[in-house]
């Protein structure tokens, strides 16, 4: 384990301010917010509906521009990107792996060609083999299933293997087990806990779950656009 200072931060929010609608109608979903997480790191974000969280991955993950503040993934001030949309969907692809609430695969795709694309679309080696990723999700058996071949458990934990095609130092996951039972649901949080320590990979999850909790290395609360510690016994709920 790298130490504190050896370790930049994959994650870095200073003072980050979101401004959304006009007059009235204008909310603030993140008001100056401070967030850091290190590489290796999976944290989880819980808060009542409305509070912000989707924002804070929608910042994190360079989709939704700060007002005020800055942002810096894996070291990069991403207001220094440029503007060119170009630039910064390159620098996505390459960077932040993302992984939504049912797998959002693309239907007509086999388990391997899920991978495959994805490595195609970001420029990896011609030689990727998509079955050791597959593999580490425990889904090699399943390489050739289509999406529709598989149970709500199956298809998430091929999402999972898909965003670590490209290596990327940062993970941003919103509500991977809405769709699953409790049993499956803590396989799939476990699995992104070990993958996440395993490949050194900052891990963000919004999740309205608070049984799977237990997995994630530090727990932060939303409330109004303005982030602090979750306060409960998380180790006591592990498991
Ligand atoms: N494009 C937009 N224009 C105006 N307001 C928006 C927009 N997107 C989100 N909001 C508002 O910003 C606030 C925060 O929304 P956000 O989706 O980040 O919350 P959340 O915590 O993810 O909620 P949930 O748990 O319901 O998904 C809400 O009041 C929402 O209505």
């Amino acid at each position: 384990m790298a130490t504190e200072h050896a370790i930049k931060s994959a994650l870095s929010l200073r003072s980050v301010t979101v401004e959304l609608g006009d007059g009235d109608s204008k909310v603030r979903p993140l008001d100056h917010v401070d967030f850091e997480v290190a590489s290796g790191e999976f944290v989880g974000v819980v808060g009542p509906s409305g509070a912000g969280k989707s924002s804070l991955l929608a910042v994190a993950g360079a989709l939704l521009q700060a007002d005020s503040g800055t942002v810096e993934v894996l070291g990069q001030d991403l207001s220094k990107i440029g503007r060119s949309q170009g630039k910064l969907a390159k620098f996505r692809l390459r960077n932040i792996g993302f992984v939504f609430q049912s797998g959002n695969l693309i239907p007509a795709l086999n388990s391997a060609d899920q991978l495959r694309l994805v490595n195609k679309l970001s420029g990896g080696p011609t030689s990727f083999d998509p079955l050791p990723l597959l593999d580490a999700v425990g889904m090699a058996h399943k390489a050739k299933n289509l999406p529709g071949q598989l149970s709500g458990g199956e298809r998430q934990r091929v999402g999972i293997a898909r965003a670590f095609v490209t290596n990327p130092g940062l993970l941003l996951v919103d509500e991977p087990t809405s769709a699953l039972d409790r049993s499956r649901s803590q396989q799939i949080v476990a699995l992104l806990a070990e993958q996440s320590h395993e490949r050194g990979v900052a891990t963000i999850m919004v999740t309205h779950d608070h049984d799977v909790i237990g997995h994630c290395d530090r727990v932060v609360e939303m409330v109004d656009g303005r982030l602090s510690a979750f306060e409960t016994n998380v180790a006591a709920s592990a498991h």
